[in-house]
């Protein structure tokens, strides 16, 4: 990772108690400000004057072989949603039920329905979005990519995602549920995902979540109402409690406009 410090200015330093005023989620991101010594100091300090989050071996952990997919996307190798894509892998198991949140153009749906199915027919991806032209072009990537078996295994919902408890049964455990805010590339650019939608589909998700599962979330600054809506989701995430979440943000201190990642693990 020593390579990667250019990345990094050498911005901000503050006292541990400034950084204890900061919910702990948003503690990674602001620290790759700080130069790499203190940035340490600054970490154990806080983490001392705080109660300690619950720790578990690294094995255990969600980020465990997860180091050069990192490296690759901060090196430039990748993007927020290639990045999002591998996290996926390192959380979703065969067979598992996933909800992607905003379908889009299928990309995603395809990539997540690639990572439950198999033989056991148990695997099961439900997609939605609010426009039809969406649906409709998830459809068509659906039908080129997968044979019939495989496209039963995906439901395709023309809802708002504040509604996904009324798409996914009861007592469905869910593993992942995916975000890829903002409009619909090559569609209508003022239909846009909304701070206020996307934070109770956030609440949703939470609810609807299993232990061990991932709410993912790649938010688009660069458009009108985007920054707005980073910062709803950074609202949400910051709630989280830390006894039950693990949640971190990716941003590119010196690419303000560039896409932002963020995860949130349910331990
Ligand atoms: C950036 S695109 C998603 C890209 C997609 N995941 C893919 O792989 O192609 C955002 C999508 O969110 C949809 N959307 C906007 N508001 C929504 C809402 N409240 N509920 C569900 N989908 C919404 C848009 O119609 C658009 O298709």
């Amino acid at each position: 990772m020593s390579s990667l410090r250019f990345c990094f200015t050498s911005l901000t330093i503050c006292s541990p108690r400034t950084l204890l005023a900061i919910p702990p989620q948003r503690i990674n991101t602001f620290c790759c400000c700080a130069k790499p010594s203190r940035q340490n100091d600054f970490i154990s300090e806080a983490n001392a004057l705080q109660s300690s989050p619950p720790s578990a071996s690294p094995k255990h952990s969600p980020f465990f072989g997860m180091d050069d997919t990192l490296v690759s996307y901060l090196c430039g190798k990748k993007k927020a949603t290639d990045l999002a894509h591998m996290v996926w892998k390192h959380v979703v198991q065969k067979g598992d039920t996933v909800l992607d949140a905003t379908c889009g153009n299928g990309f995603d749906t395809l990539a997540m329905l690639n990572l439950v199915a198999d033989d056991s027919r148990k695997g099961y991806v439900f997609a939605l979005d609010i426009q039809k032209d969406a649906l409709d072009s998830t459809s068509i990537l659906l039908e080129e990519s997968l044979n019939l078996d495989e496209r039963q295994l995906v439901k395709l919902v023309n809802i708002c995602h504040s509604k996904m408890e009324e798409v996914v049964p009861r007592n469905a455990l869910v593993r992942l549920v995916a975000f890829n805010l903002g409009y619909l590339p090559g569609g209508k650019k003022e239909i846009i995902t909304r701070p206020e939608t996307t934070f109770l589909a956030l609440e949703a998700a939470e609810r609807i979540l299993m232990p061990g599962g991932l709410i993912s979330i790649v938010v688009y600054v660069g458009h009108p109402g985007g920054r707005e809506e980073l910062e709803a989701v950074e609202t949400f995430a910051a709630r989280m409690p830390v006894e039950n979440w693990i949640c971190c943000k990716l941003r590119m201190v010196n690419r303000p406009c560039a896409p932002v990642p963020i995860f949130l693990f349910r331990r």
